[in-house]
């Protein structure tokens, strides 16, 4: 199985490179819906994080409620340490899960994991080739807090629980420079796209 992990920080435009590479029949698994299933209503985690942080982190309805949550974990990251233990276990199942039903219901020759915490985190050992998305921190900030209710504030928080720029594209294979337009990025993704396709014919 060719697996190549695509990732970057909040904001750098993970989804937006992704989508490119599922316009090209790439199947995407992504970590951020992995992390989303193993806390649905019924999950034995959404019941351990109850526990731990209290009623508050409940909708009414049942589900988790993820503002509240995000805001506890960015603020206290002895708390975010705790969550992490609990879930990325859970996650890198559920991605393993996601990636072998991709690889048997899926012809394309390989497949990404595009995942936020790729180098921050054991799944990096699922993948083959390392794909970062990268902006300045300022594009990042702007872009993120622009789409996201969060505040600037929260944005920077969550952007110092992730590696640092410098760290992360040294630890690239290939780097998508996404600071410029959509089209820009389009016309990146589709050139390593072929490059995936070469290297993901197995050697004779
Ligand atoms: C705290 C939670 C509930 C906030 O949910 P919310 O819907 O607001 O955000 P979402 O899950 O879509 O994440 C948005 C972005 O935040 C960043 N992020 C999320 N969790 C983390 C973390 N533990 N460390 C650093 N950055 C993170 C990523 O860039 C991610 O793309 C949620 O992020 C969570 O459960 N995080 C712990 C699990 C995890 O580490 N997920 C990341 C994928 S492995
Ligand atoms: N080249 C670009 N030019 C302008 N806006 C962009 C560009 N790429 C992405 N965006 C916008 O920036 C925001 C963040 O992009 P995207 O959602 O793809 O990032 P992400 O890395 O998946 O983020 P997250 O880690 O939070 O899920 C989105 O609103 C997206 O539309």
């Amino acid at each position: 199985m060719f697996i190549v992990g695509l990732t970057g920080g909040i904001g750098s435009g993970k989804s937006a490179a992704a989508a490119r590479f599922r316009h090209h029949g790439v199947k995407v698994v992504d970590a951020d819906q992995a992390a989303r299933t193993v806390v649905e209503p019924g999950q034995p985690a959404l019941t351990a994080i109850a526990e731990h942080f209290g009623k508050g982190v409940i909708l009414p309805q049942g589900g988790l409620d993820r503002a509240a949550l995000r805001k506890l974990v960015f603020d206290n990251p002895a708390e975010r340490r705790w969550l992490e233990e609990l879930t990325h276990p859970l996650i890198r199942k559920e991605i393993i899960s996601s990636l072998k039903t991709s690889f048997e219901t899926h012809s394309a020759p390989y497949a990404i994991l595009e995942s936020p915490l790729l180098l921050e985190t054991n799944q990096s050992e699922l993948v083959q080739r390392i794909c970062v998305v990268d902006i300045p921190e300022e594009v990042q900030l702007a872009r993120a807090s622009t789409r996201d209710t969060s505040s600037i504030d929260q944005i920077r928080k969550i952007m110092d629980a992730q590696m640092p720029r410098v760290e992360r594209c040294a630890r690239a294979d290939d780097i998508l420079d996404n600071s410029g337009s959509l089209e820009s990025l389009h016309a990146q993704v589709d050139a390593l796209h072929q490059q995936y396709l070469q290297q993901a014919v197995p050697r004779q």
